[in-house]
């Protein structure tokens, strides 16, 4: 379980958030909204290791995450709005270097399904260079598949994806979430009215908003 405690966060001298609170449970989907410029992306990179916070505290399973920084490393899965692909690589190549990055070993055929399974069967052998920006995007999505982590870290991740790829997407979320998995997710994208979300709006906690 996630919990994030009296989170502050800096830019330029200027606080972008300040006193953010809240816990994820198995089974939440969460987006982080605001307006341009939030800080969305600076909180979800934060979370994830890439900076600290100027105040506050990360727990996964009540143990502040500094204290295991590797352990929390395999809890999630992130997909920010660089996707961490080498171009010159085939989707098939660069998903078995990213796994391995975890010392994960898939095998050719789970590598395969994921890359189908996100609409990719036919394209697993081209140059990332040569996909366009959409499909590049569902190759980040196929790692979420192949990664296993319970909690999900996405940056805008309905960027580029088609309208099909929307609604496939919107699917994978709640499956992800139905079966014990964690998402806290940015985008500006309009879900459904009976999609399962929680909304948090990092607007509520700029301290120049007060
Ligand atoms: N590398 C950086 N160096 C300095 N300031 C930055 C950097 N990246 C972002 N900022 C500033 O931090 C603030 C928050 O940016 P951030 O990208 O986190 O906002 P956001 O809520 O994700 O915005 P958007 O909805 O446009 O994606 C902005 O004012 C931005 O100018």
């Amino acid at each position: 379980m996630l919990a994030v405690s009296r989170l502050q966060a800096t830019r330029d001298d200027r606080v972008l958030f300040t006193g953010l609170s809240f816990a994820m449970q198995p089974g939440d989907i969460l987006q982080i909204a605001g307006p341009n410029g939030t800080g969305k992306t600076t909180l979800l990179n934060r979370l994830v290791g890439l900076g600290g916070f100027d105040e506050g505290e990360v727990l996964w399973d009540n143990r502040p995450v500094h204290e295991d920084p590797v352990a929390f490393r395999r809890r999630f899965s992130y997909l920010g709005h660089s996707l961490g692909l080498k171009a010159l690589l085939t989707p098939l190549e660069n998903l078995a270097f990213l796994l391995r990055l975890r010392d994960l070993e898939p095998g050719a055929s789970a590598l395969m399904a994921a890359l189908a399974r996100v609409g990719l069967a036919g394209y697993e052998d081209v140059p990332v260079a040569h996909l366009s920006a959409g499909q590049k995007r569902r190759v980040g999505i196929a790692r979420l598949f192949l990664e296993k982590a319970p909690l999900w870290v996405l940056d805008e991740p309905f960027t580029a994806i088609d309208q099909a790829g929307v609604r496939a997407l919107e699917g994978w979320l709640v499956e992800h979430a139905g079966q014990g998995g964690m998402i806290v997710l940015t985008t500006h994208h309009l879900f459904p009215e009976s999609f399962p979300l929680k909304r948090l709006d990092l607007s509520d906690y700029c301290p120049e908003a007060h």
